[in-house]
């Protein structure tokens, strides 16, 4: 099943109690099957502004997925079309990697026709961890895995929710090169055939330009650059957001070749 669905985010403003992190923010539409990444530096706002689309904290101003208002929705209701991925899943819980997920498409409630059935879950939960490519972790407890093992099982935990708009904060920040690229094509196919959109965090600005549709440059809680990877990463983008002095190339197989020289 395909979706047609946009997601317009207009006058996000969100933060935490003493302190305003995001004013105002508006976002170009993002559309159906596309992959868009977050980037900027560190405390720019990136993780507080995918809270706050995940309906994990108050905001003010207009998130719209397909028409529908999502800002002031009840939390179980945001859930159920937008799933988030945080860094880092919680120490010290005594369940199976597919128990685990499981549990996340059983707390999702999707309303799938087959939401009822345990072996219909069974069944999701098994195809998921073999397209993330940890089947063979099914049934290890989740207090012995490795870090990059910890990160590929919340991805699963997260896709088998199958979203309408899919949240993950550094999804790769674990992985090694391989797993990087694995979930780069992953998230990719997923998002084309499920007409999902997904938003991704990423401190690696070459992946995200061979991976992303768009980019979303951000500083100081707000959006300095947008557009196509090669129109939103600049010399002049990187020299202002980063403060450093780079060289940006195109290469001939698509996707940017990010040169750091200095930092200014
Ligand atoms: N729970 C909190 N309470 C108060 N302030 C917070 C809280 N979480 C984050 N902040 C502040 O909000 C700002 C933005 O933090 P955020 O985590 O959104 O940045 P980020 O862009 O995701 O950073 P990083 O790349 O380092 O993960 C920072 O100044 C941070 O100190």
């Amino acid at each position: 099943m395909t979706r047609s669905d946009t997601l317009q985010v207009r006058g996000l403003a969100t933060g935490y109690r003493a302190r305003q992190i995001i004013r105002g923010l508006d976002l170009p539409d993002l559309r159906a099957g596309e992959v868009h990444s977050l980037v900027g530096p560190n405390a720019a706002g990136k993780s507080t502004l995918m809270r706050a689309l995940a309906g994990l904290q108050p905001a003010s101003g207009s998130v719209r997925l397909g028409g529908e208002e999502l800002v002031g929705l009840p939390l179980a209701e945001h859930a159920r079309r937008v799933t988030y991925m945080p860094q880092t899943l919680p120490q010290g819980v005594a369940l199976s990697v597919l128990e685990s997920v499981l549990g996340a498409l059983q707390a999702s409630a999707t309303g799938h026709p087959d939401g009822d059935s345990h072996d219909a879950a069974q069944r999701r939960a098994v195809a998921i961890l073999e397209r993330v490519g940890i089947l063979h972790l099914a049934m290890e407890g989740l207090d012995h895995l490795s870090g990059g093992q910890r990160q590929l099982v919340s991805l699963a935990q997260a896709l088998v929710r199958a979203p309408r708009v899919l949240l993950l904060d550094e999804p790769i920040s674990a992985l090694d090169l391989q797993h990087q690229l694995r979930v780069m094509r992953l998230v990719q196919e997923l998002a084309r055939e499920r007409g999902m959109i997904a938003i991704m965090v990423l401190h690696d600005l070459q992946i995200a330009a061979r991976w992303s549709d768009g980019i979303v440059m951000l500083s100081q809680g707000a959006v300095v650059a947008t557009g196509t990877p090669g129109e939103a990463i600049t010399p002049a983008s990187l020299a202002r957001v980063y403060g450093v002095q780079a060289r940006v190339e195109h290469c001939s197989r698509g996707g940017l070749q990010i040169m750091v020289d200095e930092v200014l």
